[in-house]
């Protein structure tokens, strides 16, 4: 046991050291374009649960309804959410040129594992860079402004090479105010950065919940200190999001927060998110 804990705690716990940011930026696979695509962003956490997903498909509605055309790619293969949280529950087809068409909704074209296989395969070691590989460069986007991905959580070895892989316009990190989603939130700023991707700044997710009943607050997961995370993040703020209800449900119905015609505080933030991403986009030509 006491060969393994070091092993463990150096992979797991401790932050990426110089040594692996050398050899990541060694790392094999050369970058490559996404036909049609002009700009990539990814989604990441670190932690699970966070609320990533949610954030993901907010952020392509929020792009889709200030003009541009989106893509939605979720390559999460363990636990695919897309299929649920964009209301699209058939299974995706493949043209004559063996490439996979996405399938639409809200205007947004999606792709994701949970549209090409049944729920309940057990994915193993080469399979899942395989399918990885499959979903990256097998779909056949119509011309993209911009593809969300919604990356599965963690920063391990799988993240490491759909990030090395790709020609990212940057990173969205999301994360609770609460210490151990900060904590991977940390180590996921320091993936990207030792692989020269961007980070375009954080949302902050789950940030206090009001009570319908007595309208009184609490900060279920922490205080959230905008400032601090940032600072702890060394980026900026690109949204603050409560827990809320009507998140969760919107998520559940995958129906979009912002067809409400109702002006309100969510379908704010949600557009103010996506105005502050697409300043990073591409100039097109
Ligand atoms: N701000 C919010 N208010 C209420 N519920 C939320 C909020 N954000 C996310 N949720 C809910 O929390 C749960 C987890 O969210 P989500 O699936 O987006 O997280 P994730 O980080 O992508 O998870 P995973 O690690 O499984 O990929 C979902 O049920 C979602 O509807």
């Amino acid at each position: 046991m006491w060969r393994i804990l070091p092993f463990v705690s150096r992979t797991n716990f401790s932050t990426i050291s110089q040594h692996q940011g050398q050899m990541m930026k060694r790392g094999l696979p050369k970058r490559k374009l996404i036909p049609n695509v002009d700009n990539i962003v990814v989604v990441a956490s670190g932690k699970g649960g966070v609320g990533k997903s949610t954030i993901a498909v907010n952020l392509s509605h929020g792009l889709r309804s200030i003009g541009y055309r989106v893509g939605l790619l979720d390559v999460d293969i363990y636990g695919p959410s897309l299929p649920k949280m964009m209301n699209l529950n058939h299974k995706a087809e493949t043209g004559n040129d063996g490439l996979i068409l996405p399938l639409i909704n809200y205007d947004i074209e999606c792709m994701s594992m949970g549209f090409l296989v049944d729920s309940g395969i057990f994915w193993r070691g080469l399979m899942v860079m395989s399918a990885i590989e499959t979903l990256l460069y097998k779909v056949k986007w119509s011309q993209r402004d911009v593809i969300v991905i919604d990356m599965p959580p963690g920063t391990g070895d799988t993240h490491i090479s759909i990030v090395q892989r790709l020609n990212l316009t940057g990173a969205v990190i999301v994360t609770t105010p609460q210490d151990v989603a900060l904590i991977d939130a940390r180590k996921c700023v320091e993936m990207f950065s030792k692989v020269d991707v961007r980070v375009l700044g954080v949302v902050i997710n789950m940030s206090g919940f009001v009570c319908e009943n007595c309208g009184s607050h609490t900060d279920i997961f922490g205080d959230g200190n905008e400032d601090s995370i940032c600072r702890d993040l060394d980026t900026s703020l690109l949204a603050k999001f409560p827990l809320l209800k009507d998140i969760r449900l919107s998520g559940d119905d995958g129906s979009c927060l912002l067809v409400d015609s109702k002006p309100n505080s969510i379908k704010q933030s949600i557009t103010k998110m996506a105005k502050k991403v697409s300043v990073n986009f591409a100039p097109k030509n």
